[in-house]
């Protein structure tokens, strides 16, 4: 790899690390003010101005490598991605998702990637666009002018209605408000279960957190097998998400068993849906605050739509709404950071790494890098032009992740993103309520940590 220009090496023994924390993170926590429990972004941003394009730190015995730098991005999800497994984290998930697409590792991953890949060819998710409007639209229409809304609920709001008409063909039933309701239960447990050293050998205890997990995770399931049971009952294509799982098979006609389905509706629910209500989120309030886009943004909605519905033909020529859609995903990206454990002894440039070791990198660092996006936190849409993205490297912007395991569902999410804020665009400008705290709360996705409100004008 290139790879940035002077890197020092720390040696242990035949590895070679680059420089870092001296002592096991936990050493530090609440005695700096870059170590809080729960803030991982704080601890990031110090080592990152610290320590440069690469860094080292252990945490209970696990050594781990922050990597700040696109090169070492393409390194570990593309040029050498067959060296890298999903970490222990996401691949802990397995008690809510199974062997989903964000859970599996190689061959089991390769094999459901190829079975579901139809469900999201271009043509396939163009028949969702007016399902996408259809929501925005009806959402758009029940507000009222100077009556405040919390934006962050209201998108999430609307990305169940849309995951309700997209993955099910359905409204939002009570069945989709007990998945979401019990999705949601199991990753607050999980968001606390997930530090404890040997999480699935306390899964039967009977503690009161996990207990309560069981319930929630027993609910879900049955749920979802009923719904699975009666579509395979009445093997129609629905034209949703859902058929396309049931009924895709792969070049040698491989197909998804019960189980295998429940594990990517799950998936496809979990990964799709706050991920694009929090990019929403964030795209409101970027907005209010930047009216020069806004207005921008409103001339081409007027010029490209006049006043019509928008629909999938418009898309393409919504081009300035979709760089307003980028800019806010590389300020706030939903996906703020991403990891691998090393399956092999792995040689990262001047570095060695042991197998075993994590390697983690930041969308929310490397999107704020002053080296690739100058002038880093100024909202300007212009840098998402075809000719400003082909002069910066590959990976100093990666919402979506890339590789082999690159979102499955980005052609989705830039449609749903782009046509939703269209259809509200239209009706309403969204201004900031005055004197609140806004601030990131970096859980799996990147949410508001206090509620936003807004207030829809004409
Ligand atoms: C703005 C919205 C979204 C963002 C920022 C986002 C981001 C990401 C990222 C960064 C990854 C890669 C994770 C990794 O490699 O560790 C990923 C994977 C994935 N995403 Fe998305 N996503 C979004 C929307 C969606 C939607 C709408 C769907 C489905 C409808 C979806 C389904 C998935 C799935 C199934 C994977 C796993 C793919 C695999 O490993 O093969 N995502 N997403």
């Amino acid at each position: 790899m290139n790879g940035p220009a002077t890197l020092s090496i720390v040696e242990r023994g035949e590895y070679r690390f680059p420089p870092g924390l001296r002592h096991n993170l936990p050493f530090y926590m609440g005695r700096k003010p870059w170590a809080r429990i729960g803030r991982p972004i704080l601890l990031f941003e110090h080592l990152a101005k610290t320590y440069g394009p690469a860094t080292h730190y252990r945490m209970m015995g696990t050594d781990i490598l922050f990597l700040n730098h696109p090169d070492f991005v393409q390194e570990v999800l593309v040029t050498q991605s067959g060296n890298f497994i999903r970490e222990r984290t996401l691949r802990r998930m397995k008690i809510l998702l199974g062997e989903g697409l964000l859970t599996s590792n190689d061959p089991v991953h390769m094999q459901h990637r190829r079975i579901v890949a139809p469900a999201f060819h271009r043509q396939r998710i163009a028949a969702y666009a007016d399902e996408i409007v259809r929501s925005a639209a009806a959402m758009a229409e029940r507000w009222k002018s100077g009556q405040a809304i919390d934006i962050g609920a209201a998108m999430m709001e609307l990305s169940l209605s849309i995951v309700a008409r997209t993955l099910f063909a359905s409204e939002v039933t009570e069945d989709i408000r007990a998945i979401n309701h019990e999705t949601h239960a199991i990753m607050r447990l999980y968001n606390l279960l997930v530090i404890l050293p040997r999480l699935e050998s306390y899964l039967h205890w009977p503690l009161p957190g996990v207990t309560r997990f069981r319930k929630a995770r027993a609910h879900l399931d049955s749920v979802a097998y009923r719904i699975i049971r009666e579509r395979r009952e009445d093997p129609v294509d629905r034209h949703d998400l859902l058929s396309m799982l049931l009924l895709s098979r792969d070049e040698d006609g491989n197909s998804l068993s019960d189980e295998q389905v429940r594990d990517e509706m799950l998936t496809i629910f979990l990964a799709g849906y706050e991920t694009t209500a929090n990019a929403l989120t964030w795209t409101w309030y970027l907005l209010s605050q930047n009216p020069d886009a806004r207005e921008q943004m409103h001339a081409e909605l007027d010029r490209v739509l006049a006043g019509r519905t928008p629909t999938l033909a418009d898309y393409a020529n919504l081009t300035y709404t979709q760089q307003v859609f980028s800019e806010s995903m590389r300020l706030y990206p939903p996906a703020w950071a991403m990891g691998r454990e090393a399956a092999i002894d792995v040689e990262l440039g001047p570095y060695r790494i042991p197998a075993g070791s994590h390697v983690f990198f930041s969308q929310w660092i490397i999107h704020r890098s002053p080296e690739f996006f100058p002038d880093p936190l100024r909202f300007d849409p212009s840098r998402h032009t075809d000719a400003a993205k082909a002069a910066r490297p590959r990976f100093a912007y990666f919402p979506f992740g890339g590789g082999s395991r690159q979102c499955i569902g980005e052609s989705f999410a830039w449609m749903e993103g782009t046509l939703a804020l269209a259809s509200i665009a239209q009706q309403w400008k969204l201004n900031l309520v005055p004197n609140q705290r806004i601030d990131v709360q970096e859980k799996i996705t990147l949410r508001p940590r206090y509620p936003i409100l807004m207030t829809p004008r004409l």
